[in-house]
Order: C-alpha cells, then structure tokens, then sequence
C-alpha cells in the first residue's frame, strides 16, 4: 500500500483520491478549506461537486498540508492550472528540508499558466527542483469526473520524461474500468490538453446558437488542426495529437454537457454574459484563461489559428459569437494540410 497525496479537493481531485482508495491505497485528499475538510469527513461527500456521490470511508481528507503530504510517495495536484504554483510553493519546504524523500510528483491539471505561458510541468519543475523529486508525471485524457464517479470505462495518458515514474503511476491507478497508457511526450500531452478546452467554448457556443452536426464537426476537427499546428511548432510529437490527449479528449470535452468548458460556450451561445456563466458555474472553467494565453503564444510564434483567435475576441473584446463565425467563413481557400510533420 503506497501513501498517496491528492492536492486539490474539486470535482476531479475528489474522485481520482477516491478511486485511488478504492484501489487499496493510503489516500489523503488535502483541501485548502478547513470548513470544506470538516464537511467531507463528516458527510462522506462533496456535494458541490459531485452531488450525492458517496466517498469510500476509508479516504482520508484534511486541511492540513503537512499531514496529507509527509512521507507519500505520491503527491498528485488537482487545483486548477493558476493556482499550481501556489500550491507547489507550499510544498517545496517540507521536499527541500528532506531531501533523501523523493516522492513521485503528479498532475492533472489542464491549462496554460496566466502571465507565464508555461505548461504546469513546467510550473512544478520551476518550484520543486526535479533534483527533490522521483520524476514528474502528467495525467491526461478524456475523463469527465462525473463519468469516472460512476465507473463509466476511461482511458488516460501517463506522460512523463521518466517511463519508471510514469508506470509506477499507470500501476497505481489501473483497475477494471480504469485504463492509463504510458507516453513520453508531455509537451504534446500537456498541449492537447490546455488547447482543446479553448476549442470546447467554440463547440458548446456553437450547440447554444442552434447549429447542427457538420458545423460542430468542422469545429472539432479544424480544431484538432490548429491545435496540433501549434504543438508540433513548440515541439511536440503530432502523434500525440491523434491520441488520448488530443482527439481523445477533444471529442469528450467538445460534445458533452458534463464539461464545464462546453456549458460556459453553450450559455454564451444562447446569450449569456461571460460574467454571469462564470459567476454561476461554480467550478473552474479552464479555457477562458487559456485562450488569452494561447492568443499570446500564437502571435509570437507566428502559429495560424484562427478558430481559438475568434474565441479570444469573443471573450476578451467582446466580439458577436455570428460576427466571428462569419468572419472564420470567409477566409481565403486553404489546402487541408498545411504544416510539415517531419518526425513522421
Ligand atoms: N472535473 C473534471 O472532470 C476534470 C477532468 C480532468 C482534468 N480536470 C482538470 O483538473 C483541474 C482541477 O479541476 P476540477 O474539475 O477539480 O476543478 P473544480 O473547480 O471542480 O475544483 C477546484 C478545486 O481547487 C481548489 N482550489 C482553487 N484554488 C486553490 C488554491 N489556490 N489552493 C488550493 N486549492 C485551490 C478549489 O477550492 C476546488 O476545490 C483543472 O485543471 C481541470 O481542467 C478536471
Ligand atoms: O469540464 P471540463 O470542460 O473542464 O473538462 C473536463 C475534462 O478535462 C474532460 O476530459
């Protein structure tokens, strides 16, 4: 039984701690609420998040950081991409003061840090110096919370540099409906995942305007292109972007009315204030944040893509979702392919 830390206490960090306890293993779930912690020993739920879903009795939950990491061999974070840092911040002193601990550290965050533009790996790797760890694995792939809850069946990506640390991970969470592939290209990975949330507006807003099947189609798949125009410049492997952190859960955000990212375009389609979905999603909604950060990186690489362009100018300039959409149709002609993909 390995000692597991799960840093974060929303929909997703609650049930990856649970599914890990389920799996035999010493869970704690550490939440920054002490009120929250309080609420979820007592009741064995988390009820904002995940209505009546019952935790298993034997997850651990606290408030107290030190309890929940000392000693794991595991310490996953769940909090949302902009509080990474944060969060890693108060974890390093108890790594550093013990450097002979060298837990594997894990992630499943899916974002572009604001202000940085950095991939969360690459926020955790500037806090806690790799030197004080056992590698560093991203967990991607298409995985609603509320399907992983009911042991729906869900395939993920273990993405490390370090293939020990990304199968003692694959191993830890495997079981008869959860399945984890190994990839070492968390680049790509971590692209996939940031990028298709931006993409998940567009495919709600365009469900909420009344637009039928080819349209959420093209979406998806221009999508998918640019998306993968983009990784494949920074670096990534374009396979990845045919995987499960890229086609994979581009399909489960883009076209399910669990993600929070699809609602939030779906509300603006009908016309919703960004303001207001906010206010009332209650949960982080990744995408909004990302899209100014994928803005950003696209001019300064000179990396085409004009369907996340048109969702930027919708959230940040205010631009008509029609007005947009108009605008995306009229560009000139283009063959479909229109990068190298040398490592192929
Ligand atoms: N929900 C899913 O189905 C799902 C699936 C895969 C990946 N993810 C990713 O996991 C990450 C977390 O998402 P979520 O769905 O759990 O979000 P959520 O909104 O449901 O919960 C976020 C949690 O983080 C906590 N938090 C926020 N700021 C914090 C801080 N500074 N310090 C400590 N805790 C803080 C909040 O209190 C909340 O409990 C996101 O990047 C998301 O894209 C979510
Ligand atoms: O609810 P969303 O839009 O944050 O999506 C959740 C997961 O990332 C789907 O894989």
């Amino acid at each position: 039984m390995s000692k597991i830390a799960v840093l974060g206490a929303g929909s997703w960090g609650t049930v990856l701690a649970n599914l890990l306890t389920d799996n035999g293993q010493n869970v704690y779930l550490w939440t920054h609420s002490a009120d929250q912690a309080q609420t979820l020993t007592t009741t064995h739920m988390n009820e904002h998040y995940l209505g009546d879903f019952k935790l298993n009795p034997d997850l651990q939950i606290t408030a107290n950081l030190e309890t929940a990491i000392g000693d794991a061999s595991v310490i996953l974070f769940v909090v949302p991409t902009n509080a990474v840092r944060s969060v890693a911040e108060q974890v390093q002193p108890f790594l550093a003061a013990q450097p002979s601990w060298r837990p594997i550290l894990a992630h499943a965050a899916k974002g572009l840090e604001k202000g940085t533009e950095l991939r969360v790996s690459q926020v955790i790797d500037e806090v806690i110096k790799p030197e004080l760890t056992s590698g560093l694995v991203v967990i991607s792939g298409p995985s609603h919370a509320e399907d992983v809850a009911t042991h729906d069946i869900t395939t993920l990506t273990a993405a490390s540099t370090s293939l020990a640390a990304a199968k003692s991970i694959q191993k830890l969470f495997m079981n008869d409906y959860f399945r984890l592939y190994t990839n070492q290209d968390v680049l790509g990975v971590e692209m996939g995942a940031a990028l298709k949330n931006v993409i998940a507006i567009g495919a709600g807003a365009l469900h909420g305007l009344g637009y039928g099947d080819n349209t959420k189609a093209a979406l998806l798949t221009r999508g998918l292109a640019e998306i993968t125009r983009l990784g494949v410049k920074m670096g990534a492997d374009p396979l990845t972007f045919i995987g499960l952190s890229g086609v994979g859960d581009l399909i489960v955000t883009g076209t399910s009315v669990h993600s929070r990212n699809w609602r939030a375009g779906n509300a603006l389609g009908q016309g919703e204030t960004l303001a207001n979905v906010l206010a009332n999603m209650g949960m982080v909604v990744e995408g909004v944040s990302t899209a100014k950060v994928v803005h950003g990186l696209a001019a300064e690489l000179g990396v085409e893509m004009p369907i996340s362009d048109a969702i930027y100018r919708v959230l940040y300039e205010d631009a008509p979702l029609k007005q947009v959409i108009a605008d995306l149709m009229k560009r000139d002609g283009k063959p479909e392919f229109d990068f190298e993909i040398e490592t192929l």
